[in-house]
């Protein structure tokens, strides 16, 4: 997909989620976990953006703050030319059935005591969607969708295995017909091979739907197969984004070039820590100058106490927030 004029259909700017550090979204004085620190981008209209980064580099927060489930610090979520982070609960409602949320686990966030037909009419029932009869005929309709059968709506969630109730969560999210998705490693919790059962699926109705789609995982394999750009988070920041095709074969952010290089091959698995030295930093403490400069093998004096921003190159939108990214891709071209 060509994506270079596509209109941004989600626009974030200086996004920031601080939270206190017994819980709850900072707003005092007090140590704060910076688990989102500003963060812009833009998702375009029909595109799957990736997010990576390890553990704890805040992928779930940025999820949850874009969609106000936790309200953000700082910063704008520019979607239908109205800044939607910080609305309440009340003027959010309006937003909802456009942008929807995909979990991990779906058995948690899916309600145990109810069918999976109250489970699927609820959101229809919430923003007041046609009459009973149309309700129910919606909620056929999701089910064959999701390519489960009729009989699937008076059972409960624990009568099916973990990939049928991963489609029940997909029909939930897409029930009002969103706009935007965030998936938030929704495979991660399922066998390989029905793994790639449920990314046909998203592919699939994303197509239909004509969905855009933020993609979170920890597995690059899977990223690079269901999106068209990829955005690598590292202590609750973006250091590079740019279509997946250059994100995969020239990585220029040191930690990128980790990251992939931690990709399993040949089912020889090569963890992040034999690729990047020393553990994530606290997003409470987070390292001043670049936040990798403590990891960085090829950090220098600069990158001690300046911070860099996302820049591209000349070749386009290739982001990368690395003050010496140019010389050590030459130096690497040259080894
Ligand atoms: N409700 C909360 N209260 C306090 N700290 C939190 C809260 N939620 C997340 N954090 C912290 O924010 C940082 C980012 O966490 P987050 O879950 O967003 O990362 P992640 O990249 O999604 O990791 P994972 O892949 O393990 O889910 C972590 O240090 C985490 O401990």
């Amino acid at each position: 997909m060509t994506l270079s004029n596509d209109k941004a259909i989600l626009s974030i700017d200086g996004l920031e989620l601080h939270f206190s550090q017994g819980g709850g979204v900072f707003r005092g004085k007090a140590a704060k976990v910076r688990a989102v620190d500003g963060v812009s981008f833009e998702l375009y209209a029909g595109e799957t953006l990736g997010l990576v980064g390890e553990s704890g580099c805040g992928k779930s927060s940025l999820a949850k703050a874009i969609l106000n489930l936790h309200r953000p610090t700082a910063g704008a979520v520019i979607y239908s030319n109205t800044d939607i982070a910080g609305l309440s609960d009340r003027a959010m409602r309006q937003y909802r059935s456009a942008l929807q949320m995909i979990f991990q686990d779906p058995f948690e966030s899916l309600n145990s005591r109810h069918t999976v037909e109250v489970i699927l009419e609820e959101p229809l029932l919430i923003h007041k969607v046609g009459d009973k009869n149309s309700r129910l005929q919606r909620v056929a309709e999701l089910l064959a969708m999701v390519g489960l059968p009729p009989s699937a709506a008076s059972k409960y969630p624990h009568e099916f295995s973990g990939g049928q109730r991963q489609r029940i969560g997909i029909a939930r999210a897409i029930a009002l017909e969103p706009e935007i998705l965030i998936c938030d490693e929704a495979v991660s919790a399922l066998d390989v091979s029905v793994q790639a059962q449920i990314l046909n699926l998203l592919l699939d109705i994303q197509e239909k739907l004509k969905l855009s789609i933020i993609f979170i995982s920890h597995d690059l394999a899977v990223v690079r197969h269901m999106s068209d750009r990829i955005a690598v988070m590292y202590l609750g920041q973006i250091v590079e984004i740019a279509d997946a095709e250059s994100i995969y074969s020239s990585p220029r952010h040191p930690y990128t070039q980790g990251l992939l290089a931690s990709i399993p091959r040949l089912g020889e698995a090569s963890p992040i820590e034999a690729q990047i030295s020393g553990d994530l930093p606290s997003p409470m403490a987070p390292p001043s100058g670049c936040r990798f400069h403590t990891r960085c093998q090829h950090r220098q004096a600069r990158c001690e106490h300046e911070a860099p921003s996302l820049q591209a190159g000349d070749d386009g939108p290739h982001l990368t927030a690395c003050h010496f990214w140019p010389e050590i891709a030459a130096k690497q071209a040259n080894s």
